[in-house]
């Protein structure tokens, strides 16, 4: 059963599923840290691979840039192919200054700035958050694995470049930690269609200090992300 942007039948993917937003990092993840890794989606050049992670079967598939993308994606995953879960391994911009380049972030909730919520027909604002035991769960891996992560809120924003630089000044006054494109979009479809969400982001960016990582390095410099995500892909049934 494809649907316009998924060639995988029914069965090809499993109920875990790790999302980076660019399909290289997919193909890196499948490549280097699953075993029998098989390629079950190629349109758009939106790869998507199932394979094993210590024994367990889990699936790697890229959610593109921005709220709308991931709001393809992450709905056909969870409503045509029975998704229970999707962990968000994404890059962002650091807001706070104890931030620094390649730290690890766990998003507790996703502030947005982006008209996606109004789908929803809510009769105030939504507020989107992680599965609390995917967060926990995190957290605890994190410690295992030796892992400096901070949870906290985050931002997901519809534009990268910032024609105002007040508009970050304002999240960062409220505790915000970062700004990624996708967070709030995929915890939105899990709580709408009764399903589980987790999003972690390697920092790329410092929008406050100026520095950033370049293309290479945020295509396969997230290798302590991804291991903690998979670590807790492989906990869920
Ligand atoms: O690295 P990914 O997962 O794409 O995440 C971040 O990078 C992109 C912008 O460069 C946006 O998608 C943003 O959310
Ligand atoms: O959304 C993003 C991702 C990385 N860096 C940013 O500044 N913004």
């Amino acid at each position: 059963m494809a649907t316009p942007h998924n060639n995988a039948r029914m069965g090809d993917i499993a109920k875990t599923v790790l999302m980076p937003g660019d399909p290289l990092r997919v193909e890196y993840i499948a490549k280097n840290y699953m075993e029998d890794a098989v390629c079950f989606n190629k349109v758009r050049g939106m790869l998507g691979y199932t394979g094993t992670y210590k024994g367990r079967k889990i699936s790697v598939m890229g959610s593109g840039m921005g709220m709308p993308s991931m709001g393809i994606y992450s709905y056909e995953l969870y409503k045509m192919y029975d998704v229970d879960n999707i962990i968000r391994v994404g890059s962002a911009g650091a807001f706070k200054d104890d931030i620094n380049l390649k730290d690890i972030v766990i998003a507790q909730a996703a502030c947005t700035d982006s008209n996606y919520m109004s789908q929803f027909k809510l009769p105030g604002t939504f507020a989107p958050v992680g599965d609390y035991n995917l967060i926990s769960t995190a957290a605890g891996k994190a410690e295992d694995l030796g892992l400096n992560v901070r949870v906290g809120n985050i931002l997901s924003t519809d534009s990268f470049y910032t024609y105002d630089p007040l508009d970050n000044d304002a999240w960062k006054r409220m505790g915000v930690l970062c700004v990624d494109m996708e967070a709030a979009a995929l915890y939105a479809n899990a709580a709408a269609l009764s399903k589980k969400a987790l999003c972690m982001l390697t920092i790329s960016d410092h929008l406050y200090k100026s520095e950033k990582l370049d293309a290479g390095e945020r295509q396969e410099g997230f290798n302590d992300m991804i291991k903690l995500a998979l670590e807790v892909a492989w906990t869920q049934k």
